[in-house]
């Protein structure tokens, strides 16, 4: 359909309105200032006061932002109303923890900065916090933009009631860059001060309390004590390639937060270790905690009432921890001959009354417990490392240790001449000498424990003897009379596990005949 020469105008003049949509309303405000004084004279009163008060409203900040381009935001101590403005602009609260983050924050750049400190305890520790005394300013820069913050008290008077002061600290920065810092410098600035927080605070090991207690008014899921194990990954004995493997492992974990979220894959972790008894599972435990700085939850899941309380304990952790659940094999029934496993129980506690076992009251199952480990309430959080050990990975349920869900395996092994060596330095300060030799040549041929190596190295360092040589001399006399012990043991754990085997044979055979029985039409089953 053809325009008439009318309506084409009419369309013009409407496109340019549009475009120049901005000048149009900016040139009546202008028109405004114009007409004020008119209007005062004219207009009524009220209508007048409205429109007036309308218009500086919007066009005041604009005027201010000419002469004062710059935007304050407090961020306050806790504790008073959420949320106030400043002539400036909108003026936050905290009320919750950014505060302390951004307190913490500010400890770290305005140590080396600020003139004026104050000093107060640190919640937890013997640690003190620095913080600026009021008035003081350190200034800032995150990606081109220049920040200052200012200590301030603020004077928080509510209608008629007694006024109370807050401490405050006043972030002042240019109205350009206001995107970035509510976006980006706000958050990385908790998120800073939160890694100093949590870095100042003392580990915690964290264990479950009995979920049949839970309906106590007091009742907690988790109780804790301060973590203070000494060990690290330099006392750690093992081999230094697999100890580097494991160590890079963390570090790429611990920084992997983007890749993670990237990757659609909740920030978590699990490692399987597994070794005969004594080869420092739960000391590598201990060392990864310390080497993170990680908070551990030890789970004892045979008082775990159920899976739904399983998914409780899960729910109350907090990141930046390791859950470990120790003897997984012993916890729960996870291996796949259930069947053998019953009749073993039913044959212990025919053996031995008072020795039934607690994980018959629990009713945790395997599909609860990989649940726990993979299932959607296992990524609330994030950044979570499960831990599992075991001294029988052969008899572990196939699905429990599947890789994804056991992404590292590491298997803790009998002590070898370069794990003498870390616990010849730890217990005897011996760094290298002769008699390694003849050590490394017993540890080759024997497979002691590093458990029983270093019970043989704190013998030695007990003797009283300050030489060298006459220790490791100790040291290698214990360390055969460890083996011929270890041999005797074997021996006899090998006869009475033949012997289980042919009572197991036995039964299983009886089991068989009963079936057979019943099926071929016997009424009652054999007693
Ligand atoms: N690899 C190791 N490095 C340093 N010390 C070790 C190591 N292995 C064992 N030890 C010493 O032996 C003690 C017992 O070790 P740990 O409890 O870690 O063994 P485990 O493998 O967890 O045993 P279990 O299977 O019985 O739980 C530790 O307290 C530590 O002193
Ligand atoms: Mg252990």
């Amino acid at each position: 359909m053809a325009l008439s020469a009318e309506t084409g105008k009419v369309v013009q003049w409407r496109r340019w309105a549009f475009a120049n949509l901005g000048s149009v309303l900016s040139n009546f405000g202008s028109l405004w200032l114009l007409l004020a004084p008119l209007l005062a004279a004219y207009a009524p009163r009220r209508l007048f006061k409205t429109y007036f008060n309308l218009f500086l409203r919007r066009h005041a900040r604009r005027l201010l932002a000419v002469v004062d381009p710059y935007v304050t935001v407090d961020v306050s101590e806790p504790g008073g109303a959420s949320a106030h403005y400043s002539r400036y602009g909108r003026v936050t609260d905290s009320g919750d923890s950014t505060y302390e983050e951004v307190k913490a924050y500010l400890s770290d750049a305005c140590a080396g900065e600020a003139r004026e400190l104050r000093a107060e305890g640190a919640s937890e520790g013997d640690g003190v916090v620095i913080s600026m005394r009021d008035g003081q300013d350190v200034a800032d820069e995150f990606r081109g933009a220049a920040l200052w913050w200012t200590s301030v008290v603020r004077e928080d008077s509510q209608g008629q009631q007694r006024a109370h002061t807050r401490q405050c600290q006043r972030l002042t920065f240019h109205h350009r860059d206001r995107r970035l810092v509510v976006d980006e410098y706000l958050p990385h600035v908790r998120r800073k001060g939160r890694e100093i927080l949590f870095s100042n605070r003392r580990r915690r090991l964290y264990t479950n309390n009995k979920s049949g207690d839970s309906f106590r008014y007091d009742y907690k899921a988790w109780s804790y004590i301060d973590f203070d194990h000494p060990t690290t990954f330099d006392t750690l004995a093992m081999d230094t390639a697999r100890k580097r493997e494991i160590i890079d492992d963390l570090d790429a974990f611990r920084s992997d937060r983007d890749f993670y979220r990237r990757a659609g894959k909740p920030w978590k972790r699990g490692y399987l270790l597994y070794g005969p008894p004594g080869t420092g599972k739960s000391t590598m435990i201990a060392a990864m905690a310390n080497y993170l700085d990680y908070d551990i939850y030890d789970v004892e899941l045979t008082v775990v009432k159920d899976n739904n309380d399983l998914r409780r304990l899960l729910i109350e952790t907090t990141s930046k921890s390791i859950i470990v659940i120790e003897d997984i094999d012993c916890s729960l029934d996870l291996t796949g001959d259930r069947a053998a496993t019953q009749r073993r129980g039913r044959r212990n506690d025919r053996d031995d009354g008072s020795r039934r076992h607690d994980r018959d009251g629990s009713m945790v199952t395997l599909s609860g417990l990989l649940n726990f480990i993979d299932g959607l309430w296992s990524a609330c959080g994030g950044e979570r490392i499960v831990v599992f050990t075991t001294n029988h990975v052969d008899k572990l349920d196939a699905a429990l240790i599947r890789r994804g869900r056991m992404d590292m395996r590491i298997e803790m092994s009998y002590c070898g001449i370069e794990a003498f060596k870390t616990l010849a330095k730890n217990y005897l300060d011996v760094d290298d000498h002769r008699l390694f030799g003849p050590v490394g040549e017993i540890l080759g041929r024997e497979s002691i424990t590093p458990a029983d190596v270093a019970e043989c190295l704190m013998t030695a360092k007990r003797a009283g003897s300050d030489d060298e040589s006459s220790r490791l001399e100790i040291v290698i006399d214990e360390l055969k009379q460890t083996a011929e012990a270890n041999a005797k043991a074997k021996a006899e754990a090998e006869a009475k596990a033949k012997a289980e085997a042919e009572e197991e044979a036995k039964a299983a055979e009886m089991d068989r005949d009963n079936t057979r029985e019943e099926q071929n039409g016997r009424k009652y089953p054999k007693i």
